[in-house]
């Protein structure tokens, strides 16, 4: 198709239909496209800002990647077509390079500025261009028109705007820079000019566009409204004329903007130039480039991939022992230190090494380490990074990319089931290493076992172990089924240390024992090896800080996959619920294909934070990140990892002075749980004791003895983390600082065993970690408070047991028949009474 004809459906489309001049533009570029069909359609598109280029030597445009910030969505509009930054001067290439003139771009004259520019805000995919392509052939059919008529038509109509319209951008700013200031200013006028210009400021598409132009978020508003300012100031009258007709509107937003652009180019260089240096900083961008030792040798990466319990880990393990040195980096403490013991037991020398611990074993060339501690600077013949799929973890993905990405060894296996497989293809594109799959079946498949529990957890047997995703519901299922069975419970959750549930789950295996239930939360669901005949699901959804949500079909299979490992006494596994209405749900899960991950985290270096911070000066460490979050540019296949709990920690120590930013960042990362708020001053004292560079004490003292109460199991809990943390800690910075390693690794045994001891007496009812806080508060306000702290006013709210809601049905519609009333429900009145 010609160009002529292209625009002229363009002008009908524009002016005789309101089919959006979005499709009409469209139109008018995939026409051009469609006349040259070697000329693929992307999804950036390319404006030619030659009119801005030659007034912006000294700035770089280059495609400035959103798809990380929480502005994603539109493409930028002044972007170029550099590949490097190296580029970015060579104005006339870029623009051979992208196979487009200047002459193929036409002005709007409706919008001021060259057609093209609205494709920006374009979805781009071939696709949904065809389609947008379709609807305006439509829409030209439907008007019926010739196109003589529409011409005349249009001939007919005056446009008393034209004049303003078609003028070059650059020409309307300067002229009106050159204008004397307005005396004469109509009240009405202005009134709608300061909607436009308050429609303008919270524009998401000029703000979004504005960061092609290296205008940032928390500036933009600043420059809209000096730029206000000004033009109200000169009040161009022929342009206000045009802008008060279309009125606080879409198209007034995107015909000032080029003037906008005119105006900050000259009134804010600095303030463009700090912010394109933030840019520039801020990236995370290639990280395959971030480990240049691992680019300079050719890896060779073996993927493990299949489903659980089907030999993946065992057989990475096998070459792992036969290398005369090697690495595994696993997900859990609880792992590393299962494969410490395994490998050990097989006569292979390995230490142990996690945040918390280092466990040299001499002479061991091999090491089983947690993924986060993973050396990139050690040499290795053979790697082990078990549950690769971790990589698309919010939290904590970046430590298994930068595994993949970093770790310097020749061969390096990957466990895990086929979600990241194909984004582990393209990354060993990147990267150069070869790749090479193993697929892997099942043992023996997982059966579901259809009848379910029945809503009674009296029908639990030897064997089973029930998944409830809440502290509170373990020990609620953990106290029905001892007080109304013969069956006596092991408990895993994530709050208990890893010496705690590793002392349970032997204690589970073992079958010389009365303890042949396990109860656990979604922490069982990794690697680990249980005597688990059947899985019972206690429900399946979970509270994802906000709100209850089902539980990710990933999850269920992964959790799932723990009955009937092979070698265990159970080699077939089951699965079932406790209640009828979420077995669908279940079989619906373990049905499911495993969803292919689109990106993977990325977290920056400590280094990448202070070049970043080099570029902002007086802003808090927590704002800061912030910050970086906001502004990093990524590559199609990462993501940047959620850090809310590191920047509640980061803004707790903005409290502490003198910290460096290396220290804060450290210890920003320690184990802490941040909704405990005593787990939390005790990280406030250690970093401010830190600051004043004297040596840290532990400062607190050991309980008495075991938990007699849920509060008092908490506060084991606590003081274990405290430890934890210390140990942590005196691991991440310099042991003198840090000194009393020994008497916290002793202090934490003890509480590690109490835990244990208090776990088998455990049979009353669960608290809230902050109940004590609410007691407290009860005390003070002179309401009632009963035993343990239970508030007796709202005893029915609080413990009055119910279940999560099913995912397909409400509970309250399944009242089981069998025994007439489910042991749950009368638990609960028990309870509530
Ligand atoms: N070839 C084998 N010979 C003997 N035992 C094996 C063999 N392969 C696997 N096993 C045993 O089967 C059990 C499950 O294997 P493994 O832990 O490797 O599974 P996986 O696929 O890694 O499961 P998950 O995804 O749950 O981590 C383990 O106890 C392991 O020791
Ligand atoms: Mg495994």
């Amino acid at each position: 198709m010609a160009r002529g004809t292209a625009f002229s459906l363009f002008q009908i489309c524009n002016r005789k239909s309101r089919v959006s001049r979005f499709r009409a533009r469209l139109l008018n570029h995939y026409s051009s496209h469609l006349a040259q069909p070697e000329r693929s359609c992307t999804s950036t598109y390319y404006v030619p800002v030659r009119t801005f280029s030659t007034r912006l030597a000294n700035l770089e445009f280059y495609p400035y990647n959103t798809s990380g910030s929480k502005h994603s969505g539109g493409t930028i509009l002044y972007t170029r077509s550099f590949s490097s930054l190296d580029d970015a001067n060579d104005d006339d290439d870029d623009i051979k390079d992208i196979g487009v003139s200047e002459a193929d771009f036409e002005y709007d004259a409706d919008a001021g500025r060259p057609v093209d520019f609205e494709l920006e805000n374009g979805t781009g995919t071939g696709d949904d261009a065809k389609e947008d392509y379709n609807a305006c052939n439509l829409a030209v059919l439907e008007l019926g028109k010739s196109r003589n008529s529409i011409e005349a038509d249009e001939n007919a109509e005056s446009n008393q705007y034209e004049a303003v319209v078609s003028r070059d951008p650059i020409e309307l700013y300067r002229e009106i820079r050159s204008a004397p200031e307005a005396l004469d200013i109509n009240k009405e006028d202005w009134d709608i000019m300061q909607e436009v210009f308050r429609y303008f400021a919270s524009s998401g598409w000029a703000s979004n566009q504005a960061l092609g132009i290296y205008i940032g978020l928390s500036f933009f508003p600043t420059a809209v409204h000096k730029f206000r300012n000004f033009f109200i100031s000169k009040w161009p009258s022929d342009i206000i004329n045009y802008l008060v007709s279309l009125g606080p509107s879409d198209a007034a937003v995107k015909f000032l903007f080029p003037i906008f652009v005119e105006y900050c180019l000259e009134i804010f260089p600095d303030e463009i130039k700090r912010f394109q240096s933030m840019i520039v900083t801020a990236d995370l961008t290639k990280p395959h480039t971030w480990f240049p030792f691992a680019r300079a040798m050719k890896r060779k990466i073996i993927y493990h991939c299949g489903p659980t319990n089907s030999g993946k880990t065992y057989n990475a393990l096998q070459r792992f022992m036969e290398a005369k040195n090697g690495i595994y980096c696993s997900p859990l403490r609880l792992l590393a230190m299962e494969v410490f013991d395994k490998v050990n037991a097989h006569g292979v020398y390995c230490s142990l090494l996690t945040g918390q611990e280092k466990k040299y074993v001499p002479f061991s060339n091999h090491v089983a380490c947690t993924v986060e501690m993973a050396s990139t600077k050690e040499l290795f013949e053979v790697a082990v990074i078990d549950e690769i799929q971790m990589m698309a973890d919010p939290y904590r993905g970046y430590a298994w990319t930068r595994s993949l990405l970093g770790l310097l060894a020749d061969e390096i296996h990957l466990c895990g089931d086929p979600s990241v497989l194909n984004i582990v293809r393209r990354i060993c594109q990147e990267t150069g290493d070869e790749l090479y799959e193993k697929h892997y079946d099942r043992f023996k498949p997982l059966v579901v076992e259809a009848k379910t529990l029945l809503g009674d957890l009296r029908n639990i047997r030897s064997g089973d172990c029930v998944v409830a995703f809440s502290r509170r519901e373990i020990f609620e299922v953990k106290l029905a089924i001892e007080k109304h069975t013969k069956h006596r419970c092991c408990v895993i959750y994530g709050g208990l240390p890893p010496e705690t549930r590793r002392l349970q789950a032997s204690l589970f295996n073992d079958q010389n024992n009365e303890y042949d239930v396990l109860v656990a939360s979604d922490a069982v669901g990794m690697g680990l090896n249980l005597n688990i005949r059947r899985v019972v699901f206690n429900s399946l959804s979970k509270y994802n800080g906000d709100k209850m949500v089902p539980v990710p079909a990933s999850q269920v299979k992964q959790i799932a996959g723990r009955a009937g490992r092979r070698g265990c006494l159970y080699p077939d596994g089951l699965t079932t619920t406790l209640q009828l209405d979420d077995l669908d749900y279940l079989i619906d899960c373990l049905k499911q294909p495993f969803d292919e991950v689109k990106k993977v985290g990325l977290f920056p270096f400590c280094e990448q934070i202070e070049l970043f911070a080099g570029k902002l000066s007086d802003v808090k460490f927590s704002q800061l990140l912030e910050k970086f979050g906001e502004s990093c540019r990524l590559d199609q296949l990462y993501f940047m990892c959620r850090h809310d709990h590191i920047k509640k920690i980061a803004n707790m120590l903005d409290k502490v002075s003198s910290l460096s930013l290396e220290d804060r960042f450290n210890f920003c990362f320690a184990p802490v749980n941040v909704r405990d708020p005593k787990a939390m001053y005790h990280l406030l004292r250690f970093a401010s004791t830190y600051s004043r560079n004297v040596p840290v004490n532990i400062a607190m003292g050991m309980p008495k003895g075991c938990a007699r109460n849920d509060a008092e199991l908490l506060d084991l809990e606590t003081r274990h983390q405290v430890l934890s943390m210390y140990l942590w800690l005196s691991n991440h910075f310099n042991e003198d600082t840090f000194p009393y390693v020994k008497k916290a690794e002793a202090m934490a045994n003890d509480i590690a065993k109490l835990l244990g001891q208090s776990l088998a007496k455990a049979n009353w009812k669960p608290e809230s970690r902050n109940n004590a806080a609410k007691e407290k508060t009860a005390k003070t306000e002179g309401r009632p408070v009963g035993k343990n702290g239970v508030l007796l006013k709202t005893v029915k709210r609080e413990y009055g047991y119910t279940r999560p809601q099913s995912l397909i049905k409400r509970y309250d519609k399944y009242v089981p028949q069998q025994h007439g009333r489910s042991l749950l429900l009368e638990l609960s009145e028990e309870v509530a009474a």
